[in-house]
């Protein structure tokens, strides 16, 4: 491994630190849940930043690290730089039993030689030593810790890792705070924080407030590597609620109101806060054709897709045809992965949304430039008809209940009703689908065939 780029402020240590857990992290990274690299050989770590936290000579030490991870790029794909991972590394004597699924390894060499190297963020100590730094807003290294001063940060609360399915990891603190730590960093604004950050200055109460975060300077560019936000205490997502009701044959009409409402509410506030735009015909047709475009390589990738090509084209072709009439659309800010795993209903019945990334998979530019509130609402259009579709016998009834009530209470809150923009919201609950169909050939392939009943229907 080579030498450290390090931070000021950073250890003596770290260049053999680095040298010394390089072949521990080639083990270890690649079966992390949150690693984004799969399927491809790591073939060499370079190391970004590393940062002392807590010196190693004590019972504990604590390092932080940017690691760029190199892998061959995929067949056809751009040579690639390499991904940049953030990582959290605790250094003790031994571990307790109770951190043993923690465990990167022993080291056998270097200033840590006979030390045990693990997950830090298993272990309350070394999280609440990151809640501290955001309580006192501490510089370590080229780490910025933040805060919005306006929101009390109580000493000693308790942290726990949250357990959840996630492609980044969060640590709870007392029931009082989350703190998510993206694990795969990019340079510039990221959407997580910046759309939450302008949904408080607005005012609107449907996003939890971004109570800290943290940054990191590099090569002069800006890096957000955590956010820290109030805990919806005791809340249920919008997925395990759906299926909980469905499974009870219970109607969930008026939730999914109260999600149409809520999400009216978001983008509301977003179209005040941040810079919308006009879609003029130039833009649809380009609209038109990165589906299309999507399409194509969806069909490549998942050929089952093939006999529905022509039908689901239509779509799109309807879409360019708009462009030809002249017809325009304002695009904005939206949220840009909405489904129903990103609300959250706290017990006194609120709906909150969370997680304004938007797809990991599109490039981070694409991902902050404004949109058609449409897709948000495709979005979750859509995951009705999942829900619908993955408890037990279909239940399209239920779904088309679902899907009404959403966009009657959308309507009813932003004035706009998503129904009359027919053609948008096909083209764009096509290209969800679509999306769907190669995410689950990837990643869940039992589930292919909810994604691929509303092919059916909407190639038909
Ligand atoms: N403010 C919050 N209050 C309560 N739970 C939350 C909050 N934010 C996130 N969560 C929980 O954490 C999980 C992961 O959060 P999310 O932002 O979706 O992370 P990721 O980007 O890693 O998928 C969510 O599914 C939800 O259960
Ligand atoms: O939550 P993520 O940002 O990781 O989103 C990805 O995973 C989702 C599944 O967890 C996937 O969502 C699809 O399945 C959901 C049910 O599990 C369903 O509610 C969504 O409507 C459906 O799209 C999402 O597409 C993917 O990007």
């Amino acid at each position: 491994m080579a030498d450290a780029v390090t931070p000021s402020g950073t250890t003596r240590t770290s260049g053999h630190l680095l040298a010394s857990l390089d072949p521990l992290l080639h083990a270890w990274l690649p079966r992390q849940r949150w690693f984004a690299g799969k399927g491809r050989p790591v073939t060499g770590f370079t190391p970004v930043a590393v940062t002392e936290l807590l010196p190693p000579d004590g019972r504990l030490g604590l390092y932080h690290l940017l690691l760029r991870v190199h892998q061959p790029s995929a067949l056809g794909a751009e040579p690639h730089p390499g991904d940049c991972y953030q990582l959290l590394i605790g250094v003790r004597e031994a571990l307790p039993p109770r951190l043993a699924p923690a465990l990167i390894g022993h080291v056998h060499h270097g200033p840590l030689a006979g030390r045990t190297v693990y997950e830090a963020l298993y272990d309350p100590r070394p999280a609440e030593v990151l809640l501290e730094a955001l309580r006192t807003q501490a510089r370590v290294g080229g780490l910025r810790f933040e805060r919005d001063r306006r929101q009390e940060i109580r000493e000693g609360l308790v942290a726990r890792l949250l357990t959840a399915e996630q492609s980044n990891s969060s640590v709870v603190y007392g029931d009082t705070f989350i703190l998510k730590l993206l694990r795969r960093v990019v340079p510039g604004v990221n959407p997580d924080l910046e759309l939450p950050l302008a949904l408080s200055r607005e005012g609107c109460p449907r996003v939890p407030a971004p109570t800290a975060w943290l940054q990191a300077d590099i090569d002069t560019e800006p890096y957000v590597l955590a956010v820290l936000q109030p805990f919806v205490s005791g809340a249920s997502d919008g997925w395990e609620l759906a299926l909980r009701e469905l499974a009870k044959g219970e109607d969930f009409a008026a939730e999914a109101r109260a999600l149409g409402r809520a999400t009216a509410e978001v983008h509301t506030a977003l179209a005040r806060a941040l810079p919308t735009a006009t879609l003029g015909p130039a833009q649809l047709r380009t609209l038109a054709e990165g589906m299309t475009e999507r399409l194509t390589a969806a069909v490549q990738a998942v050929p089952v897709l093939g006999p529905y090509e022509s039908g689901l084209r239509a779509a799109y072709r309807a879409l360019a045809a708009l462009a030809g009439e002249g017809r325009t659309w304002t695009a904005q800010r939206i949220h840009g992965d909405l489904h129903l795993g990103q609300c959250l209903r706290a017990p006194s019945g609120t709906w909150s949304l969370i997680d304004f990334e938007g797809e990991p998979a599109r490039p981070p530019a694409e991902r902050r430039l404004p949109q058609p509130a449409v897709r948000d609402i495709a979005g979750m259009l859509r995951s009705f008809d999942y829900a619908a579709h993955s408890a037990g016998a279909p239940a399209p009834d239920w779904a088309r209940a679902c899907r009404a009530a959403y966009c009657d209470g959308y309507a009813e809150v932003s004035g706009r009703d998503p129904r009359t923009d027919p053609v948008l919201l096909r083209a764009y609950e096509t290209d969800k689908a679509v999306y769907e169909v190669v995410y689950e050939a990837r990643h869940r392939p039992d589930w292919l065939p909810v994604p691929l009943s509303a092919i059916r229907r909407l190639a038909a």
